[in-house]
C-alpha cells in the first residue's frame, strides 16, 4: 500500500467519525453563519510570484517538522512577511494538523486561507468553508475523475477557490478536464515521497497560460522561487523550509522580496 493510500484510509476513518459527530445538515447550518470566503485565486493573479506559507508540523516524509505551539502567531509572521495565502494543514495522524489550527489562524489573519488536507467528499468542503478557508487542496492521484469534477464544481459554489494538484501529465490533463484554473505541480511523488524540482518544469508547458500556475515542495529560499519563476510559476507554496528556519517573518519576506522583482512583476 502506498503512503498516500495509507493516509486516505486514515482520512476516511476520522472523516466518518465527524460526520457521525456533526452530520452534514448541521454542519450547513453553522456555513451560514460565516462570512464569504475572500477571492483567493484573485490574490494569486497579480502581477509578481507569491509565495504560499504553509503551517506544517509534521511529515509522512520527514516525520515531526517543528513545534508550534502558536500556529496564529506563525500565520500573522507569515502575514507580516507578505504571504498571499497561508496554507493550514488540517489532516491529523500523518501532518498533525487540525481544524482547530485552520479556526485559530482564521481568527488571527486577513490573508487568504487553503485548507491543505486529502479532501474525498464534499463534506470536508463544508468543514473548510466553516473554519475560515477560502482555498482548498484537491488532489488528483487521490481522486476518481467523476469525484474530482465534482468536488471542483462543488469548492466553486461554495466560493472556495480549487487548488488542483498534479504530479506527472495524465494528472494534468485531469486537472484541466475537471475545468481547474489553479494548478499546483507537486515536485514531491506522494506515493514514493521522492522530490524532483524538476517536475515543475516539465508538465508547466503543458498546462495553459490563462491558469495560476504553482509550485509546491522542496523549496529552499529565493533561489529556487526564481528558478521555479523562470518556468513559468505564478505562485510558490513552503513548508518545511519556513517552519525549520530561524525566522519565518524574514523568511517569507526574502522569498516575497525575490517573487517582487520587476522583471517578474512586467511579465504578467
Ligand atoms: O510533506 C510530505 O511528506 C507529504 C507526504 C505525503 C503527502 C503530502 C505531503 N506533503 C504535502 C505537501 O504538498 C507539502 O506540505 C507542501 O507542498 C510543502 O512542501 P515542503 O515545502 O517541502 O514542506
Amino acid at each position: 500500500m502506498s503512503v498516500l493510500d495509507e493516509i486516505l484510509d486514515g482520512v476516511r476513518t476520522d472523516l466518518a467519525a465527524r460526520e457521525a459527530e456533526l452530520p452534514l445538515d448541521r454542519l450547513k447550518a453553522l456555513a451560514e453563519s460565516v462570512p464569504t470566503p475572500k477571492d483567493a485565486e484573485a490574490a494569486l493573479r497579480r502581477p509578481g510570484v507569491h509565495v504560499i506559507a504553509e503551517v506544517k508540523r509534521a511529515s509522512p516524509s520527514k516525520g515531526p517538522l517543528a513545534s508550534i505551539g502558536d500556529p496564529a502567531a506563525l500565520a500573522r509572521d507569515y502575514e507580516a512577511g507578505g504571504a498571499a495565502w497561508i496554507s493550514v494543514l488540517t489532516e491529523q495522524r500523518r501532518f498533525q494538523g487540525s481544524l482547530a489550527d485552520l479556526e485559530a489562524v482564521h481568527k488571527a489573519v486577513d490573508t487568504p486561507l487553503l485548507r491543505k488536507d486529502f479532501v474525498v467528499s464534499s463534506y470536508q468542503l463544508w468543514e473548510a468553508r466553516v473554519f475560515g478557508a477560502s482555498a482548498i487542496l484537491l488532489i488528483v492521484a487521490a481522486l476518481p475523475q467523476e469525484a474530482l469534477v465534482s468536488l471542483v464544481e462543488r469548492a466553486r459554489s461554495l466560493g472556495l477557490t480549487p487548488l488542483v494538484e498534479v504530479h506527472d501529465e495524465d494528472e494534468v490533463a485531469r486537472a484541466l478536464d475537471a475545468g481547474a484554473t489553479v494548478v499546483g505541480v507537486n515536485a514531491r511523488n506522494l506515493k514514493t515521497l521522492e522530490v524532483d524540482r524538476d517536475t515543475f518544469a516539465r508538465l508547466a508547458p503543458r498546462i495553459p497560460a490563462d491558469c495560476v500556475k504553482i509550485a509546491e515542495s522542496g523549496i529552499r529560499g529565493p533561489h529556487d522561487l526564481l528558478a521555479y519563476a523562470g518556468a513559468g510559476a505564478g505562485a510558490v507554496l513552503v513548508g518545511e523550509s519556513l517552519v525549520r528556519g530561524r525566522n519565518p517573518r524574514e523568511a517569507v519576506a526574502d522569498l516575497v522580496t525575490a517573487g517582487a522583482h520587476p522583471a517578474l512583476r512586467d511579465r504578467n
